[in-house]
């Protein structure tokens, strides 16, 4: 089983390697280097046609009567690190600011384990590409990656967070992330001369307009007591301050914590376009992509199991935590299959997706154990296929 000291040099090696979503090569010929010098006895691999930089690992059971999946992601984020750390991002733009070579190296401590310790029940180990973005998880799923004996019958998997102690776990009943959906707002008018917008059609007017009217969905048109959230980040129109623009693009993105509410934030979003596209006598094309970004619905049975297990065992520090809304691609594999989202505590730093991000690394130890300590006791319950 690694160390302590084994897990340090390994997460500070995978923080030097960020790599974008699909483009994981160098990450998983690490991972699968380090997988391969765990004892191989009871471990089985299996490749995803398509998604070359996924990994699936197998740990056959002594005397199964479930499958067990544990999934971490592997992907970074164009971020340039600011951390000043010795072990800083060697590819430049590119960091693993959302902290998932903590959680590569929680779930390869976790598998060297059981690669040590047989364990009861079967276990598969997914090391995913592509979180971030491009929804790796829906690609695996729908290129049959968990098929015959490689399908969980339940399936967990961790994000990190600096709002939680190093080490400590958070969890809760029901919706833990926000589904989200990216949208991309296309105004189509008529450019002109800025001293004559008679002529003209100017798409600046139209889409302060649209922006406007869209952020009154929030306030005025949703159940206060739901939540809900939109958020332009980009906005493009013109080249100079006196040619009226003829286009304008806006993206962003919606959260909900249901499907309905982005749903239902979708529809409003497209009446309003219409709406735009009416009293501007423009174009307005609205498109919308939720991908694999389904809000994380932590199954019931299984997750009160869950936080039982973690509130009451006495090494390990818990706490319940209200739903965020960031979104997780996790989202879409529990909906296929039971499963249980939590978070890990990493010390308080500055945000996920941050330049200066810096998890605390005892994070890594005390996740392994917690999370180590669920699965035997979950594989010793006796409680088959009751998820
Ligand atoms: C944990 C995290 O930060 N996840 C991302 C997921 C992004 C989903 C999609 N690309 C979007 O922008 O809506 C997040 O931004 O929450």
């Amino acid at each position: 089983m690694l160390s302590n000291d084994d897990l340090i040099h390994i997460r500070r090696r995978l923080h030097q390697i960020p790599e974008l979503a699909l483009k994981e090569e160098e990450t998983h010929d690490f991972l699968l280097e380090t997988i391969q010098t765990f004892p191989q006895t009871n471990l089985s691999y299996r490749e995803i046609e398509g998604l070359p930089t996924a990994i699936l690992v197998r740990v056959a059971g002594s005397n199964p009567e479930r499958t067990i999946g544990y999934r971490a992601d592997i992907d970074a984020l164009p971020v340039e690190e600011d951390t000043g750390l010795d072990f800083a991002s060697e590819n430049e733009g590119q960091m693993h600011a959302c902290g998932h070579d903590i959680h590569m190296t929680v779930a390869l401590g976790t598998l060297s384990y059981y690669a040590d310790n047989q364990p009861k029940d079967n276990l598969i180990f997914f090391f995913q590409p592509a979180e971030e973005s491009e929804g790796g998880g829906k690609i695996a799923y729908e290129k049959n990656a968990f098929s015959g004996e490689w399908r969980p019958d339940e399936f967990y998997a961790l994000h990190d967070t600096p709002t939680l102690p190093a080490g400590t776990i958070g969890c809760r009943m029901g919706t833990l992330f926000a589904g989200t959906s990216e949208v991309v707002a296309t105004l189509t008018g008529k450019g002109g001369h800025a001293a004559y917008p008679h002529q003209a059609n100017d798409m600046v007017v139209a889409v302060a307009q649209f922006i406007n009217q869209v952020q009154t969905i929030i306030s005025r048109s949703i159940d206060p007591i739901e939540s809900g959230v939109i958020t332009f980040g980009k906005l493009r129109a013109g080249e100079i301050n006196n040619v009226i623009a003829g286009k304008a693009v806006l993206e962003g993105t919606m959260r909900g914590l249901t499907q309905t509410m982005l749903e239902d934030l979708t529809q409003r979003v497209r009446d309003i376009g219409e709406g735009i596209a009416r009293s501007y006598n423009c174009q307005v094309d609205v498109d919308f992509k939720q991908d694999a970004y389904y809000p994380v619905e932590n199954t019931p049975a299984l997750t009160a199991k869950f936080i039982d297990f973690m509130e009451n065992d006495a090494s390990i520090d818990f706490e319940t935590t209200p739903p965020a809304m960031t979104g997780e691609d996790f989202g879409y594999l529990i909906h296929q299959i039971p499963g249980t989202m939590f978070w890990l505590g990493v010390g308080e730093t500055s945000s996920l997706h941050s330049a200066t991000f810096k998890p605390d690394e005892a994070a890594i130890e005390k996740g392994i154990h917690a999370i180590t300590s669920y699965l035997n006791w979950r594989m010793t319950t006796g409680e088959a296929q009751d998820v």
